[in-house]
Formats: structure tokens, C-alpha cells, sequence
């Protein structure tokens, strides 16, 4: 299945909160993944580019971790993109602030909508910062990995893209996830486009890729937290720290 163009983000309809999380909420259960598009409309979503912009020419970004490893004997780095951690409140970055606070609106609303208060049996209290990342293109990339593969409390990955014009087929940079739980070797294809949020669950259900990219590809990543599997990560941390 590939996530290009859902037939609910028809061009300009301005979707409200309440359609955005019945969506979020039905694809989180059915899929594991769910792509919004238009999520702040266009000139918001160029506010947000312009802010990100700005912050990557002060050249305050630092290189991700760079691990690499012997692969068919050279050395291959295993992630290209360059990293900012922000809560938003630094000056000229209201505009992200807003950004952060829509997103939250979502994940927080639908987490009240569900069953029970909760999606996907999770009690969403709390998120990171903003990771604002950008690939800076000459084939940078991020091999197969999982966000949270040893319950660090992270459950739900959120990505919003701001690549105004990205065509994958020149620039690449495509995401790729593998789910775990789809049928065959099904995969979902997530084109980094200008203005999409996409969610998925940042646990071992989702392996995924960035291929490598030819361009400046930025975006910005929440990862929101399961107030239980949180608490017992931070237990855990704190009991390690003492031994
Ligand atoms: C301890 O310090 C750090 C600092 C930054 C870190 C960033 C990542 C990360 C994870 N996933 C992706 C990704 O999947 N991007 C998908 C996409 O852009 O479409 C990505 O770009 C970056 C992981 C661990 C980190 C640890
Ligand atoms: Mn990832």
C-alpha cells in the first residue's frame, strides 16, 4: 500500500480536528500507520519551512550519530541527517511552536476518542522535544532500524515533511516501513511531500528506511510517550544508574 494521496485529503478541504483523529484512529488500528496530507495548509506550512530554513543556515543542526559499519568492506555510514533538538520556545520559532501544538491537539484528542481513552491500548502523557532533521542530500540516508525496539516508553512516531516540490524518483528519500503485521511482504511507501504528517507506532511493528536522498530533505519528529511503559523505562534507567 502506498500512502501517496488518501481519497480524505482532497486538495484544500480543510479536514476539522474531529475527521483528522477519526482518521488517525482508524488507520493506527487497522494499519499501524496513517499519513494526514494538507495537514496546516499551505502557508502555514511554508511559515514552518521558513523558520527551519532559517535555523539550518545559523548552522546550529549537528551531524546525527554516525555509526559505521564494514559493509562488503568499506566503511558505510549508517545515517546521514543532521539533527536540532527544539521545545519551540526558542525565538522565530512560533510557527514550529504552532506546528507542535496541532499535532498535540491530534494525538491528544484522539486519545480521549478512542475506547476506553486510549488508542491502541496506550495512555499518551507526554512527548520529546522536536527533533528538527535535515538529509542533506548527496545520498544520505538511515538504514532499517526501529525507533523503539526496548520499550523506552516511546509508542507513536510523529514526522511532519516540509520538502515543497520533493518528485522521490529524481530527489529519493523515500520512507519506507515494513510493518510487521501486513500480509506478504507489503510495504507502505511514504513520499516526504510539503505539509504531510505522518504516524506510526515506533515499536518493533515498524521497521523502516530513509533511502537515500539527493536533495536537502527536512523534517520534524515527535515521539509521544505511553505514560506506563514510560514510567517503568525511567524505573528501569534509575535502578541501572544506582547498580
Ligand atoms: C541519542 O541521540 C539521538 C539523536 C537523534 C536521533 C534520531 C533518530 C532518528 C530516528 N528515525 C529517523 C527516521 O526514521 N526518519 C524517517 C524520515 O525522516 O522519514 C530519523 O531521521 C532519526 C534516532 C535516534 C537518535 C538519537
Ligand atoms: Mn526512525
Amino acid at each position: 500500500i502506498s500512502f501517496q494521496q488518501n481519497p480524505w485529503s482532497a486538495k484544500g478541504h480543510r479536514k476539522d480536528l474531529d475527521e483528522i483523529c477519526r482518521n488517525v484512529i482508524g488507520d493506527m488500528d487497522a494499519y499501524g500507520v496513517c499519513v494526514v496530507d494538507n495537514f496546516l495548509g499551505e502557508d502555514k506550512g511554508k511559515a514552518v519551512l521558513k523558520e527551519v530554513l532559517q535555523l539550518y543556515d545559523k548552522g546550529v543542526f549537528r551531524d546525527g550519530q554516525l555509526v559505521s559499519s564494514r559493509g562488503s568492506g568499506d566503511l558505510k555510514t549508517i545515517r546521514g541527517d543532521q539533527i536540532i533538538w527544539i521545545d519551540g520556545k526558542e525565538k522565530s520559532c512560533n510557527n514550529i511552536q504552532q506546528l507542535i501544538s496541532q499535532v498535540d491537539a491530534v494525538v491528544m484528542r484522539a486519545n480521549r476518542m478512542t475506547n476506553n481513552g486510549k488508542m491502541g491500548m496506550y495512555n499518551i502523557n507526554g512527548r520529546t522535544k522536536a527533533m528538527v532533521a535535515c538529509y542533506p542530500g548527496l545520498g544520505s540516508h538511515y538504514v532499517k532500524h526501529v525507533d523503539n525496539p526496548n520499550q523506552d516508553g516511546r509508542c507513536i512516531t510523529a514526522i511532519y515533511y516540509l520538502n515543497l516540490n520533493w518528485n522521490v524518483r529524481e530527489n529519493g528519500g523515500l520512507l519506507r516501513i515494513f510493518p510487521e503485521g501486513w500480509l506478504g511482504d507489503k510495504v507502505a511507501d511514504i513520499e516526504p511531500i510539503f505539509d504531510r504528517l505522518l504516524f506510526f507506532w515506533s515499536d518493533r511493528r515498524n521497521p523502516h528506511e530513509v533511502q537515500p536522498a539527493y536533495d536537502t530533505r527536512y523534517a520534524i519528529t515527535l515521539w509521544y510517550f505511553d505514560a506506563k511503559e514510560r514510567a517503568e523505562a525511567c524505573r528501569r534507567y534509575e535502578k541501572e544508574r544506582h547498580s
